[in-house]
Formats: structure tokens, C-alpha cells, sequence
């Protein structure tokens, strides 16, 4: 006799993705962008893939065009959350069935076929939102930590759970999961948002060995910059959750 399964499972199951839609939020991206969707194209069960040109001012958009991808432009730039929140609008109003979304970023190149690890956890309902564990980059990279120290004690502050990689960009998720998270994170605060809300909601999130590589950011002032932005609205993103747990405090 078959097992029977608890109703609330089989709802569950029942609400599972099958196919997958690929985003990509890419800022001046032209010289990788092509490598990549090539890459996601191939990963098994992806029927569309969205790269969301955030006001690049190089040939990101032609590229991705002509690589196949389904491209969306945002005319000036809104970060990387805003581009994130443009492509899965842009999933649902092409969609006829429900698709796991799965993010990556624009420079992963061959290695983007990796990020496919992620999408089994989610569409077989072992998890709602999958994170790619990135291995030690060939460059090496010129952070100090603080903004991945200030992203991971946050998180635990938050949640208890303590992520291995609390940057990573690399995600699949189910709707449900990226619904809990609305209005998206801005900036670079996205991740960190992503992973408060996912859990807050009592859902699951499982993290994946994924081989990719990337470019890293190094140690020159525009790097540097780029820290102190990725701070600033990892830092927006914790006080924004922060005021909502206190709030809901009776
Ligand atoms: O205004 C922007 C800037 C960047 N991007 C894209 O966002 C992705 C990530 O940007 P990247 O320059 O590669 O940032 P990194 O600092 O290398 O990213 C690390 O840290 C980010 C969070 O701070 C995560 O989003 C990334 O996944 C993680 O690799 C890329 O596809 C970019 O093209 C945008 O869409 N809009
Ligand atoms: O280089 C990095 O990993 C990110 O920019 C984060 O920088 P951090 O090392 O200062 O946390």
C-alpha cells in the first residue's frame, strides 16, 4: 500500500515548481554577460532566462539580446535589489505555470552551469531558497571582512542561524519565498534581506558547495567604494528589520 503523506505535505508538493526562470541583474556586463547565459541556458529544467540591464553604459543589453536572453533595461541605474525585483516581475508576467527563480550574477561565466545544484533543493520542496557556497577564488580578493562580519552577525542577531557565505548572490527560491521578502532589500543589502525574511516566515534555506568563480573585488579605491556602499546598505538592511522585529513586539 502506498504511504500516505500529512495533507499539509501533499499541498506542499503540489505548489512545487517545475521549471526554472534565470535572472540576472548585470551592470556594465558586456564583456561576460554572453559566457553566462550561455552557461544557465543549459541548466536542466531553465525555460527562460531575464538579464536586467541596470542602466548599464556599455553593450550589456546587445550582448544579452543576442545570447538569447529575454532582456529588460532599467534607463538609469537602481541597484542590484531593484534589478533582482524588475527580472521576477518580469517572470511572472510571462509565466502560464509558477517557476523557481533562480539568481545569479552577470560574471560567473562557464561556471554559472553550476548554480544548477542549487535548483534541486527547491523543486523538490527539501528547501525554499537554496545559497551557493562559493570555493576560494584563483584572485585573491583585498576585503577585510567587515562587510561580510556585519552581514553575518546580523543575520544571527536576527534569526539564530549563522550563514557560511551571507553575500552570496547565487540563490534559487520558490515564489513563496521571494513573496516573503517584499519589497526587496535595496543595493546591496538584497541577500541579507532575502535570508531574514525567508526565515522570519518559517521557511527553509539550505546552502550548496557551487564551483564558480567571479570577479572579486580588490583592493583600489573604486574597490574600496564599492565596500563602504555594500555597508551601507547591508547596515539599512538590519535596521530596517530591526524596526519591524520591535514593531511586532507586543
Ligand atoms: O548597480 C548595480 C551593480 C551591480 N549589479 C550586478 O549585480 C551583480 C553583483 O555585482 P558585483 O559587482 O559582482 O558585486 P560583488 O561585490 O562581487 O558581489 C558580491 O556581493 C554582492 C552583495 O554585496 C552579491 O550580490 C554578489 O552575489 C556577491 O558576489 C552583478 O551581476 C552586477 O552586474 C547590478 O545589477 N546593479
Ligand atoms: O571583497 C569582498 O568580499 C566584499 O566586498 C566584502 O568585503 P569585506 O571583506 O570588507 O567584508
Amino acid at each position: 500500500m502506498a504511504p500516505t503523506l500529512p495533507a499539509a505535505r501533499l499541498h506542499r508538493v503540489s505548489e512545487q515548481p517545475t521549471s526554472v526562470a534565470v535572472v540576472i541583474p548585470a551592470k556594465d556586463e558586456a564583456q561576460r554577460i554572453a559566457a553566462t547565459i550561455a552557461a544557465a541556458a543549459t541548466i536542466a529544467g531553465v525555460d527562460l532566462v531575464v538579464v536586467v540591464d541596470d542602466g548599464s553604459s556599455d553593450e550589456t543589453s546587445t550582448v544579452a539580446r543576442e545570447a538569447g536572453a529575454e532582456v529588460v533595461r532599467h534607463d538609469r541605474n537602481q541597484g542590484k535589489g531593484k534589478a533582482m525585483q524588475t527580472g521576477a516581475a518580469y517572470v511572472a508576467r510571462h509565466e502560464s505555470t509558477p517557476h523557481a527563480l533562480l539568481f545569479i550574477d552577470a560574471d560567473l561565466e562557464g561556471s554559472a552551469v553550476e548554480t544548477g545544484a542549487l535548483v534541486a533543493p527547491v523543486v523538490s520542496g527539501a528547501a525554499d531558497m537554496t545559497i551557493a557556497v562559493l570555493p576560494k577564488q584563483k584572485s585573491a580578493g583585498g576585503g577585510r571582512g567587515f562587510v561580510v562580519g556585519l552581514a553575518s552577525r546580523g543575520i544571527e542577531r536576527a534569526t539564530g542561524w549563522t550563514p557560511t557565505q551571507p553575500l552570496s548572490g547565487m540563490r534559487c527560491l520558490t515564489r513563496p519565498a521571494y513573496e516573503a521578502a517584499q519589497p526587496l532589500a535595496a543595493g546591496w543589502g538584497v541577500e541579507v534581506g532575502l535570508t531574514i525574511d525567508v526565515l522570519r516566515r518559517g521557511m527553509t534555506i539550505e546552502e550548496v558547495p557551487c564551483e564558480l568563480h567571479h570577479r572579486v573585488t580588490g583592493t583600489g579605491l573604486s574597490d574600496q567604494l564599492h565596500r563602504l556602499s555594500q555597508y551601507r546598505d547591508v547596515w539599512r538592511a538590519l535596521a530596517v528589520r530591526r524596526v519591524r522585529a520591535a514593531l511586532r513586539r507586543p
